[in-house]
């Protein structure tokens, strides 16, 4: 199997893996590294440099620039925002390693419009709301919201709210503490 390309997308890139789909009017750029299986919807970006891991959705509109990571089953809701660059000037061309890094842990998930600033890391199954700003770092399996994002509970790996003993509700998975945020068990 390998990549599909719809007739008016354009994968630029060498490196995408067997069984992505890039949709009408996507974009991914030479020497973006996208995995297998991944999903990058009608008029999505995957700029130089960014990575995607295996099975990551990428929705319509969605930019992914330079300096991306996006680990394995990453959801990218429909326009979300990365930056790359804290203090841009027009008058200052910084080259890729003048620019800051981001990083989205496997499984998390980014609601539509979230913006992200740059020099973050989102943890492990994090989720941040429609519209969310991040500023700063998200735990693992932490549910934040607002501008800035702040936190307002914890998720599960199937992406519903846990509630104060840490098994879901939904499908019984447990969860302890581990670091800033928590962990399945
Ligand atoms: C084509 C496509 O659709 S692709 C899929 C894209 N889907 C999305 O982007 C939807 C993502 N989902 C969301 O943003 C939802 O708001 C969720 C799942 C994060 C939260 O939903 P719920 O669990 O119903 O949240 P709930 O209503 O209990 O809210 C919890 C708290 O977060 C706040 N909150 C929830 N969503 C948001 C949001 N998007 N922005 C700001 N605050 C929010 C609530 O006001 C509430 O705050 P409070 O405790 O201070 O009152
Ligand atoms: O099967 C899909 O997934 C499709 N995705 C594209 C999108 O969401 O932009 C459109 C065609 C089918």
């Amino acid at each position: 199997m390998t990549p599909y390309v719809h007739p008016r997308g354009l994968c630029e890139s060498e490196d995408v893996g067997d069984g992505t789909r890039v949709w009408a009017f996507a974009h991914v750029l030479p020497g973006a590294k996208v995995g297998r299986d991944c999903n990058i919807c009608d008029g999505a970006f995957v700029e130089t440099g960014a990575v995607l891991g295996d099975r990551v959705t990428v929705k319509n509109g969605t930019l992914v620039f330079t300096g991306v990571t996006c680990e394995d089953e990453v959801f990218l809701g429909p326009n979300v925002l990365f930056t790359n660059d804290l203090r841009p000037r027009a008058h200052l061309r910084k080259g890729p390693e003048e620019l800051y890094t981001t990083l989205v842990r496997r499984g998390a998930s980014l609601g539509a419009g979230a913006v992200v600033v740059c020099g973050t890391e989102i943890g492990e199954y994090a989720f941040a709301a429609a519209g969310a700003v991040v500023t700063a770092n998200v735990p693992a399996h932490a549910f934040v919201a607002g501008n800035p994002a702040r936190l307002k509970a914890w998720v599960c790996v199937c992406g519903e709210r846990l509630p104060a003993d840490l098994r879901c509700t939904e499908c019984g998975t447990r969860h302890v503490q581990d670091g800033p945020g928590l962990r399945a068990t």
